[in-house]
Formats: structure tokens, sequence, C-alpha cells
């Protein structure tokens, strides 16, 4: 396939692509889409601060995710309906996930089922090899919920993402306007017609209001619920304050997504790489308050496209980052080699941007590496 030469400019050709009603519920943020363009622009107001003679031959990327070995921090959030982007779907991007060594967030929403998605990687050694997450909405009716959730678990999932920030589906106006629909060609795969699942549609319409299957009564005790049905680990996405952040570390989850949903859920709400810093501090806090302890471990996604976006989110204390639309990008300009490129393409800036601000390793990216003006 072709070769570019960053996210921008496959993000061009993949939305001179796509129609109109797939390429507007990708774009698309909430509203006036304020939050949505404060993801990209904070990372233009965190400088970087090269250190110089400093041996960067063997720079690495290499860390760890829940325990897990992964090769660079850069991994795959989760997307629904990736069938809109190419007919391989959320194939492509498993493709992709395991030929790059990188984690993925399956879908709840996915047209590919989260069986099929295993299945398209049967040589990896183990099920504990399996980079796949699943990312869940909690159905009304828990126990189908909790028939997916077993399902994910014998498949080997490792760990379950549930998404906090969408009891209701945020506003997106051009997708109001083209009362977006899945094509009548796709299925969401997970479900099956009798299990009443809403289609995007069906949410965009009753998602504020009532009827939608999607359950909007979840709260913090929901996490023994779900301790009580599944033996995964639980990562919570969607946290955007430090009272919630504390809420996370005494609920005992494994892990925690920093996300406003990529802009569309709450608009004008802060930019997730603004609100990282006051995350961090309150796990640290929390850490230091309580040293025997596990805490979670804090994550980040929303605005992603360059490797200095990854230095800026590791320096202000994030172990990972999670990119949406990029992913989405890739798989539309050339199925699994597409999102293969763009991970490629976000690795490669990342060590090149490592080695310019003189490190070697992500451990040693730290607050020493930027400048920060105030965000807020
Ligand atoms: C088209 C689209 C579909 C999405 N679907 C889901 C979803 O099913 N579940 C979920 O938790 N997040 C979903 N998200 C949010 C992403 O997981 C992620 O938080 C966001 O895209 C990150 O921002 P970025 O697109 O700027 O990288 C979706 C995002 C987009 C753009
Ligand atoms: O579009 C989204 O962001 C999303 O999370 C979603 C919610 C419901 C159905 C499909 C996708």
């Amino acid at each position: 396939m072709r070769v570019y030469a960053c996210i921008d400019d496959i993000e061009k050709v993949a939305r001179s692509r796509l129609d109109a009603n797939a390429e507007n519920y990708y774009s698309s943020g909430a509203v006036d889409e304020t939050t949505l363009a404060l993801n990209r622009s904070d990372y233009g107001r965190i400088l970087l601060r090269p250190r110089v003679l400093r041996n960067v031959t063997s720079v690495t990327t290499s860390t760890t995710i829940l325990g897990r070995q992964v090769a660079s921090p850069i991994a795959i959030a989760p997307a629904a309906m990736q069938g809109l982007a190419h007919s391989d779907g959320e194939l492509g991007t498993a493709k992709a996930a395991k030929n790059t060594a990188s984690l993925m967030i399956l879908s709840t929403y996915s047209n590919t089922s989260l069986e099929d998605v295993i299945s398209a990687t049967p040589d990896l050694p183990q099920a504990s090899e399996s980079p796949f997450w699943l990312q869940l909405y909690v159905h009304q009716d828990r126990c189908i919920s909790e028939g997916l959730l077993k399902r994910a678990e014998k498949a080997g999932y490792q760990a379950l993402v549930l998404t906090v920030d969408a009891p209701v589906l945020g506003r997106r106006l051009k997708d109001l306007r083209n009362k977006f629909s899945m094509p009548p060609h796709l299925k969401l795969a997970n479900f099956d017609a009798s299990q009443g699942v809403m289609t995007a549609s069906e949410r965009n319409s009753t998602g504020a209001t009532s009827g939608a299957k999607a359950d909007a009564s979840l709260t913090w005790k929901d996490i023994d619920w779900l301790r009580s049905v599944t033996s995964m680990k639980i990562v919570l996405k969607g946290i955007m304050t430090h009272e919630d952040a504390l809420l996370a570390c005494q609920w005992k989850v494994d892990a925690i997504i920093v996300s406003n949903h990529g802009g569309r859920q709450l608009d004008t709400c802060p930019s997730t790489i603004s609100i990282l810093p006051e995350i961090t501090a309150a796990v640290k806090s929390y850490s230091h308050a309580h040293p025997t302890l596990p805490v979670p471990e804090v994550y980040m996604d929303g605005g992603i496209r360059r490797g200095t976006d990854v230095v800026k989110a590791l320096a202000l204390g994030a172990r990972a980052v999670f990119i949406g639309r990029p992913m989405l990008w890739g798989l539309v300009v050339g199925g699994h080699e597409g999102v293969e490129q763009v991970l490629q393409i976000l690795n490669d800036e990342l060590r090149n941007a490592m080695a310019l601000v003189g490190v070697q390793s992500v451990d040693e990216i730290g607050e020493g590496c930027i400048i920060r003006k105030s965000l807020l």
C-alpha cells in the first residue's frame, strides 16, 4: 500500500473515501465540538525540553500494561462498527494488533463477534498472550451482559473495559441531521436480534430520554456485580475528575482510562491531556496514603496524532495511550495494513521524539521532559 508521512495525511485520504454517513459518524464530536478541538490543541500548549549528549543509540518503547509485556505504550481504543470503515472491519484491526504486538480493545458494538476476533489470531502461543480486552456497555437486561462477559472470558479476553462516560449518548449534531444508522448489511455481531440491542440510531434518538437498552442506572456498586460475574481484570474508561479517580482507587479497579470519549459525549468538558495531571496526582496521593494497597494504572486517550503527544501524555503520568480515530482512518485506507501503518508511524515518531528529548526508555519520560503552560 501507499506509504504515508503522518497520521493527518492518512486522515485526509480516509475522510475523502467515506460516504457522509460514516465520515460524519467517525469524525464528529458532541454539540459544538469544543472538547473535540481542545483534545488536539492542548498538546500545543505543552512544550518539550530536549536534553543533549545522552547516548540514544538504543531507544526502546517497550513497557508493560496490566503486567503484560507490550512493544509500545500506544494501543487501540474501542470503536463501534468498524465495518463502516472496511469490509474486514474489526478483523483487520485485530490482525494489525497481532502483527505489531499491540493491545486492542474490542467494542461491545462490533460488527465482528468477539470469538471471531480472537480466531483472527490463531497462532498466539496461549490465551494469556491474547492482546485483546473487551469494552463493555451494560445492557438493561443484565443477563445479556453476563452472557457477553462469560463468552469473553472463555475466548481469552484479559480485561473488561467498562465505559463510564456514556450512560446516555452525546448529541452529535451531524448524526442527528443525517439520522445516522448502521447500514443494513452490517450487524452488531456480539448479539442476536432477539436480544433487542439497539442500533446507534435508536440510541441516538432515545439515549437522552428513556427506552434505550444501555443501562443508565449504573453506579459504583455495580463494580461488585461485575466482580461477581467475571474474573477478568476491570478497567474504567472515561474518568475525568480527581474525585472519580479516587473512587476508582477505593473500588480497587485495575486501571482507569482518562478519556472524554474523543469529545463525543459531554461537550465543553476539558481536554484529556489538560486533566491528566490532576488524575495522576490523585492516584499518587492515594498510593502514598495507602502504601500497601495496589493502585490502578492510569492510561489516557483523546487527540493522540503525533509521537510527541505520546511523550507528553507519558510525562504527565500516563502508562499507555489509546488511539481511536487514527486506527479507523488506517482501516479505511488499507485494512489491516493501514492500521499497521498508523501504528508504525506513531511508533517511529515516538522513538524519534524520545531520542531528541534524550531518553532511551519510557520509564525515563517524566515531568523533566516538558514545559507546561497552565492548561486550564
Ligand atoms: C467512531 C467512534 C466510535 C467509538 N465507539 C466507542 C465504543 O463503542 N465504546 C467506547 O468505549 N468508546 C468508543 N469510542 C471512543 C474511543 O474509544 C476513544 O475514547 C476516542 O476515540 C479517543 O479519541 P481519538 O479518536 O481522538 O483518538 C468511539 C470513538 C469513535 C471516534
Ligand atoms: O459512537 C460512540 O462513540 C459509541 O460509543 C457508541 C455508542 C452506542 C452505539 C454505538 C457506538
